[in-house]
């Protein structure tokens, strides 16, 4: 056989370098994983203190916590996500949900009032990942207990996860939001998420129910 032509040494040197690419951003979402406790290097954003509420923030990987944690997380996304989901054609299925709430990538962020009581009043579930050949975190789930909300704590635990993402170098915070939830949307537009570039456009075959919102890493764009 003789030499292939150029345009195909010119593709395998662009697949070469997508390869590289791809184990860079793996290597970047692995360093995150591994840490311990994602949030060692903020201690002063342990506390929040707003608004007459105070809750103490712990991040910990799905795998370290406790049965009445896991439950009453599980509890609480039923209660505030069940009839959303059953609103659209996702529907609840509820095995399927503790699968995805319980799957050894996830972390979570919670947020309990101060100690003797240490109750748990809201959680973020969230995966350092790759999304599309990017390293992202994304953030499965913000979610509140109805009497902490509108005191800013869900703004404050959203910040976390920026600080948590970007000091680890993902390429941008991620997640998806019903469209029938406008509550959520208003709160994530207010904070400054914007459509994401993956997020998929309705047309005159297909209506989506969801959209996908992001924040990019600053400090990662090109100048
Ligand atoms: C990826 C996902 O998890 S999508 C699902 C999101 N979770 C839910 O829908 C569950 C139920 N809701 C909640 O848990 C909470 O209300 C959240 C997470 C949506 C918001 O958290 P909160 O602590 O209530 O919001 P916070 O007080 O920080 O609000 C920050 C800003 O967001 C906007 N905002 C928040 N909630 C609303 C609302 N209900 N309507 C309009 N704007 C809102 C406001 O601009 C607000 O600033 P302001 O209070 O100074 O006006």
């Amino acid at each position: 056989m003789g030499r292939k032509p150029a345009k195909s040494k010119e593709k395998r040197q662009q697949r070469k370098e997508e390869i590289a690419r791809i184990s860079a951003s793996q290597a970047v979402v692995n360093k995150a994983n591994n840490q311990e406790d994602p949030m060692s290097p903020f201690p002063v954003f342990r506390k929040f203190e707003k608004s007459g509420l105070t809750a103490v923030l712990e991040c910990k990987p799905c795998g370290s916590l406790d049965g009445a944690t896991l439950d009453w997380i599980f509890d609480l996304e039923k209660r505030n996500m069940k009839a959303l989901y059953e609103a659209c054609e996702w529907g609840w299925n509820e095995k399927v949900k503790k699968e995805e709430m319980t799957d050894d990538r996830a972390w979570y962020l919670i947020a309990r009032t101060p100690e003797p009581e240490s109750k748990p009043v809201a959680f973020s579930h969230f995966r350092f990942d790759m999304d599309f050949g990017d390293e992202v975190l994304y953030c499965y789930e913000l979610q509140l207990e109805e009497e902490v909300r509108r005191k800013g704590l869900g703004k404050f635990m959203l910040q976390v996860l920026e600080l948590i993402g970007f000091s680890a170098n993902m390429k941008k915070v991620i997640l998806t939001v019903l469209k029938h939830n406008p509550e959520a949307k208003a709160f994530f537009t207010a904070l400054k998420y914007t459509i994401d570039e993956t997020s998929p456009e309705d047309n005159v075959h297909e209506q989506y129910h969801y959209e996908i919102l992001s924040k990019m890493n600053k400090k990662l764009l090109p100048s």
